[in-house]
């Protein structure tokens, strides 16, 4: 079957209507009596971007529980870039959940494991000797990776950025960069852990032009006189920084970093957990300055919604851990596996790499149509179907919550979500096999959204 707008044949396709569909207001009369429930069962704690209740989810639209139909730019938040219920991969599971759900790979191991890592070993950047071990989050699979540098180094210190998000565990949100919402109130923190600037062009204080060589510069000063690089078991960085704003680090900065890493025994991990598989137009955003990292952290992506995550690397670093120094109970849970491997094929026998390359192609020029026509748009950015306007007041750098275009945005049944360090980027994350139409009329709604607020 042929979905309208996709590259290729998409296998089985989406069962739901590819359209948006408003029967009531967003979010209905259902959502609001569930949405209460929640109030009343789940703390506030667990935030809800949009209170709509879903029943079905498939290509490129939500369906709710009021029978509304909307575009999903979300993919709740870069998990299901095959689609919800990818045809490959609800096969399957269902097949796998029908034999048996969990032996723990530790204590009885099973194939579909074994051949994911192979996969992973052979996908990732990087033509040496690897190995992969299956969690089951992003932040998971962020801990590991410090853990294995630590291990193998010997040295205690851990590099991040600016702007940077790893997770919500002590170590992850150690190594996240933004107060709040992530770490205000859950102090003291790890230890060992150092921030150094990012690369952000938007931003940079003396242009962009310069912002490759002079954040690098400054980066590695700080690492050299306020750490020691020989103190530093790893750096951990974000090919493009994901929740603090879609933020594509200048052209050359990442090469920079690399090597100083290497020149100083410095383990380079690149965490893929939001731009992994597929989603900025090469299988991993890493590959587009040619980076090899020592390391690769992937999630999301990787299993079309069931939780897995892969901690990938240099052989030499992961088998220096000595036996049953890594583990969980759950990780790479058999559904998971075959989750992934149907992931893998989907997005192989469906060009979902050309895919994003060709989402990208048409929403950045529709993007940057909107910077030169509302001045509140001060910058587009991203790659593929990783992209994102961070919002300003006009004629300055000052920001201007996303928060209200959103609003609109989800009014009108398109849900986007918002990003950044300063809480004023909208972020576009579609699934990859949305047909072109859905991208089209979700532009549409996000340029009424941002000419009601500029009239407002
Ligand atoms: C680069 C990068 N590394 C690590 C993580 C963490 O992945 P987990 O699977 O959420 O633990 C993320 C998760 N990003 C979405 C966070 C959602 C929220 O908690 O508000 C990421 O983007």
């Amino acid at each position: 079957m042929t979905v309208e707008g996709t590259t290729g044949t998409v296998h089985g396709g989406p069962r739901l209507p590819q359209e948006r569909r408003l029967v009531t207001e967003i979010p209905g009369p259902r959502s609001r009596e569930l949405f209460a429930r929640k109030q009343s069962a789940v703390p506030p704690g667990i935030g809800t971007t949009l209170p709509i209740f879903v029943t079905h989810a498939g290509g490129g639209v939500v369906v709710d529980v009021d029978g509304n139909s909307l575009i999903d730019f979300g993919s709740g938040i870069a998990v299901t870039s095959v689609g919800n219920s990818a045809p490959r991969v609800v096969e399957r599971v269902q097949k796998q959940v029908a034999d048996f759900t969990h032996t723990c790979f530790m204590v009885t191991p099973y194939e579909s494991y074994v051949t994911v890592c192979e996969k992973l070993n052979a996908l990732t950047p990087g033509d040496h000797d690897k190995r992969t071990f299956l969690v089951n989050s992003g932040a998971e699979a962020v801990e590991n990776a410090v853990k294995v540098a630590r291990h193998a180094t010997g040295r205690p210190a851990v590099v991040v950025f600016d702007h940077g998000y790893h997770g919500r565990t002590l170590l992850t949100m150690t190594l996240t960069a933004k107060n709040m919402p992530y770490k205000d109130g859950f102090g003291p923190f790890a230890p060992e852990v150092y921030r150094v600037p990012l690369a952000y062009p938007f931003r940079w204080p003396s242009g962009p032009e310069n912002c490759a060589d002079e954040a690098a510069a400054q980066a590695i000063d700080m690492i050299e006189k306020q750490i020691g690089a020989a103190n530093v078991a790893a750096v951990v960085i974000e090919p493009i920084a994901g929740e603090g704003g879609f933020i594509e680090p200048a052209r050359g900065f990442l090469p920079k970093i690399a090597e100083f890493c290497r020149a100083n025994g410095i383990v380079f991990v690149a965490d893929e957990v939001q731009t992994g598989f597929a989603r900025t137009g090469h299988l991993f955003a890493c590959e587009d300055e040619g980076i090899v990292p020592d390391i690769i952290c992937t999630a999301k992506g990787i299993a079309g919604g069931l939780p897995l995550a892969a901690v990938t690397g240099r052989a030499e670093l992961l088998d220096s851990v000595h036996a049953s120094g890594l583990g969980g109970t759950y990780g790479g849970n058999p559904l998971a596996c075959e989750a992934a491997l149907g992931v893998l094929e989907t997005i192989e026998q469906d060009k979902l790499v050309e895919r994003a390359a060709h989402i990208g192609e048409i929403m950045l020029p529709r993007l940057r149509s909107l910077q030169e026509r509302f001045g509140i748009v001060g910058d587009v950015r991203g790659r593929g179907a990783m992209t994102a306007i961070e919002l300003v007041v006009p004629g300055t750098k000052d920001p201007l919550p996303a928060g209200p275009i959103a609003a609109r945005c989800h009014a009108e049944g398109l849900l986007v979500l918002t990003a950044g360090t300063y809480g004023n980027v909208l972020r576009f994350l579609p699934p990859l096999v949305i047909p072109d139409h859905l991208l089209e009329e979700g532009l549409s709604i996000l340029e009424r959204a941002i000419s009601a607020d500029q009239s407002a």
